[in-house]
């Protein structure tokens, strides 16, 4: 499928956009591609963004073993459209049970990139997470000692805290003492939503980096109930009140180097989100790229977005810089509101809006 298929037509056929940015090319760093019918049908859409992507690894049943990431890499570079050269780095799905062994000998011999710690019923899929974060203790010191990242899912589980206040508490609770425990542990705060949590980040710069998503970046929890629930906008943690979202804006804007891209795509089935009890998620993958670049224009910080996209990332996980470019181009286009999984559909963020930059050309 061409990218003007995937992502629509720019309306404005004027040959020249008001505006272009060449990058070096970007990562994500937090992209959920599911399996089958759903990895064939999203996948398109990251890889043809983004040269890397982190793998999250909650499948049913998740991924914990090498085995099984080596694997799950093999059926992601299958789907990929001919061509294309997008390159899956795998995660590895921590439990009360990984052994520090087999987090060491996935690490070395190059399938995981990281472990991805969920807190045990903090977001989807996650309930074979971890039950107790100290308890997890020899796991963080091998992977503090062999230089491999923890990525973390930031929400206290207990179900008498408050849903908005999720990430909050945990970072009192848990990720402040975990910092203090392993001061040598690179730990990724992922997809932050307050501002608290910004400043928690950067008074660990070194060894703590957060990633946001655009979604975060556009909606804050009043969006959810604009004229009704809106449960495409559903996603774990919650959008958090108005000056989360300006103190996010500013995070990743400001030129430093501990935020990058975690764009958090997370495609559900609409019937899973238009369900009684709708699934947590939001399908930003489509139109990730074009929703930053927006926010760096609006305020005023475009100089700051190749860093953001391309660089702080790799430089934190210690990987090499892409080579290549991706072009973007500000002329208005609108992707297409939905994409097709089977007999059903996963509901497109943005999708349908006329969004004022487009995707250019990619090279190398
Ligand atoms: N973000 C979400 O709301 N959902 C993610 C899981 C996650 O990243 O927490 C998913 O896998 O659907
Ligand atoms: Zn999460
Ligand atoms: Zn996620």
């Amino acid at each position: 499928m061409s990218v003007t298929e995937l992502f629509g037509s720019s309306e404005a056929k004027a040959a020249t956009p008001a505006q272009t940015l060449t990058i070096r090319r970007p990562d994500d760093w937090h992209v959920h591609l599911r399996d089958g019918a759903m990895l064939k049908a999203v996948l398109p859409f990251t890889a043809a963004q983004f040269k890397r992507g982190i793998i999250m690894p909650n499948l049913v049943p998740p991924v914990t073993s090498v085995d099984a990431a080596s694997a799950y890499r093999e059926r992601i570079l299958a789907a990929r459209p001919d061509g294309n050269d997008f390159t899956p780095l795998m995660t590895c799905y921590l439990t009360d049970s990984t052994h520090p062994d087999e987090i060491e000998r996935g690490f070395r011999d190059g399938v995981w990139a990281a472990a991805k710690l969920y807190p045990s019923g903090a977001t989807t899929n996650s309930h074979h997470g971890v039950t107790s974060i100290p308890k997890l203790a020899p796991v963080l010191e091998r992977m503090e000692k062999i230089g491999m990242p923890v990525l973390v899912h930031g929400e206290a589980t207990d179900p008498a805290v408050d849903i908005f206040d999720r990430e909050a508490v945990f970072m009192e609770t848990e990720m402040l003492p975990l910092l203090k425990r392993h001061q040598g542990l690179k730990v990724v705060v992922e997809h932050v939503t307050t501002a608290e949590t910004v400043e928690l980040v950067r008074a660990h710069a070194g060894r703590a980096a957060a990633t946001v998503t655009p979604h975060h970046l556009i909606i804050n929890r009043t969006s959810i109930f604009q004229g009704g629930l809106r449960p495409h906008l559903y996603c774990l943690p919650v959008a958090k009140r108005e000056r989360h979202r300006l103190a996010l804006r500013k995070a990743v804007t400001a030129g430093d180097g501990n935020f990058f891209i975690g764009t958090d795509t997370a495609p559900h089935l609409r019937s899973a989100k238009q369900a009684e009890c709708c699934s947590a998620g939001v399908f930003g993958g489509a139109t990730a790229l074009q929703t930053y670049v927006q926010v760096f224009d609006e305020e005023g910080a475009l100089d700051h977005f190749e860093a953001f996209a391309s660089e702080n990332g790799a430089r934190f996980y210690g990987l090499p810089l892409n080579e290549g470019t991706i072009t973007l181009e500000k002329r208005p286009c609108r992707v297409s509101p939905t994409v097709a999984v089977g007999e059903e559909d996963v509901v497109i963020f943005r999708g349908g809006e006329e969004l004022p930059w487009s995707l250019g050309e990619v090279r190398g």
